[in-house]
């Protein structure tokens, strides 16, 4: 067996054991609030869980994370945690007036902010995808289709992609249309309807002739109301963890649409993000790079290491020639590899959320909202064999 064929299976080996064995035991048995419904937003080193105001994104992000275990043959509890993060969303979270979910709860419920917020509800639009998913119980569709013609209707562009807000704020923001091309691409593998296909097709399309710089490829992240840059020091940021996720839906995309000029996109982006936006000393894709691709913020957090993963998975599934597929194996195994290097919490299950740019980890609670990255990244690399 070859050197890095042996790292693949001992990365996935491991870290399949972790999740099955250690993870989502924890994330459910500590992580789901049995009293006040919900799950709390990080558990604390010390394992016990840290009760502070709750963003709805978590509830959304625990049904996918526990939906998915169950695809992935986990026998432990997975239709408790759907249930409990399902009763969130459609109970405190939702506001009952118009269907739209309010965005951060205090644990009993109270509202703390209410004002639509385009990225939590393409998280709830992939909740409801998941258990779908598992489940086809028609009125998780229902549940699902609602949230998102309403947006649609509501805060839809005038020429094409979604507002921040109605009356509109400025500026607009591409990560939220990421999560909503993700959510449809969910959608469309669960046997959605043809309108997830046309959002997708919309934003695949946006993210090609606005989000990308049109010399050097990369992705920006903060637009004016024409989708140009934003002036000014925001317009210029890029994250690397951003160009590997984009990386990974527009290579799932081309799948779908067999059009290459989405793979030249991903490959493009999965390039900036591998050159200029991960440190080879410590194996850690880092959080910003300005326009030019200088390091604008070298602190690492741990979804970025699952995007890379996630990306190089599907460079190795789209890969041409063996050299190819290896090289993007290769890339997704250091990844898992520097992944791993966030499970360095006393309690198994639990893990750091940034490593400083000296490779030491910040200590804080675990949040929550980290568990889909990490399980969906899991799940990618178990498909590759060498
Ligand atoms: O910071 P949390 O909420 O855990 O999310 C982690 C990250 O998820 C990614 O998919 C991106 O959307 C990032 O912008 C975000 O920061």
């Amino acid at each position: 067996m070859s050197d890095l064929a042996q790292r693949l299976t001992s990365t996935q080996t491991s870290l399949r054991q972790w999740l099955f064995d250690k993870a989502l035991p924890i994330w459910w048995e500590v992580g789901g609030d049995r009293e006040k419904g919900g799950f709390y937003e990080k558990i604390n080193l010390d394992g016990t869980p840290c009760d502070v105001d709750r963003r709805t994104r978590v509830a959304a992000r625990q049904v996918y994370s526990y939906a998915l275990a169950k695809t992935m043959g986990y026998e432990g509890e997975t239709d408790r945690p759907i249930d409990q993060g399902l009763a969130w969303l459609s109970g405190p979270a939702r506001n009952p007036e118009n269907g739209y979910l309010y965005a951060v709860l205090k644990p009993d419920g109270e509202v703390v902010k209410g004002e639509f917020d385009f990225y939590d509800h393409a998280f709830a639009m992939l909740a409801y995808a998941s258990a779908f998913a598992v489940r086809k119980d028609p009125t998780l569709e229902a549940a699902g289709t609602a949230i998102r013609d309403a947006i649609v209707r509501d805060y839809s562009h005038p020429i094409r992609g979604f507002e921040e807000s109605n009356p509109r704020t400025l500026p607009l923001k591409t990560n939220p249309h990421m999560h909503m091309f993700e959510a449809c691409l969910a959608w469309l593998e669960a046997g959605g309807d043809d309108e997830w296909k046309r959002i997708a097709a919309m934003i695949a399309d946006l993210c090609l002739d606005k989000f990308l710089h049109p010399e050097t490829g990369s992705l920006r992240e903060y637009f004016d109301g024409d989708w140009n840059p934003i002036e000014g020091e925001m317009g210029r940021i890029i994250e690397p963890g951003h160009q590997f996720e984009w990386g990974w839906l527009l290579l799932r995309w081309t799948k779908m649409t067999g059009d290459a000029k989405y793979a030249k996109a991903a490959h493009r982006l999965i390039a900036i993000a591998q050159d200029y936006g991960t440190d080879p000393v410590r194996n850690a894709t880092v959080f910003e790079l300005w326009d030019d691709f200088s390091v604008k913020d070298n602190k690492s957090r741990l979804w970025a290491q699952t995007e890379r993963m996630k990306a190089y998975v599907k460079l190795a599934d789209a890969a041409t020639t063996p050299a190819e597929c290896e090289a993007a194996i290769a890339g997704a195994v250091s990844g898992a590899e520097g992944l791993q290097l966030y499970f360095n919490a006393d309690i198994e299950g639990l893990y750091s959320d940034r490593m400083r740019p000296d490779g030491t980890f910040e200590t804080e609670p675990a949040p929550a909202s980290t568990l889909y990255h990490i399980i969906c990244a899991i799940d990618e690399l178990a498909t590759l064999s060498l």
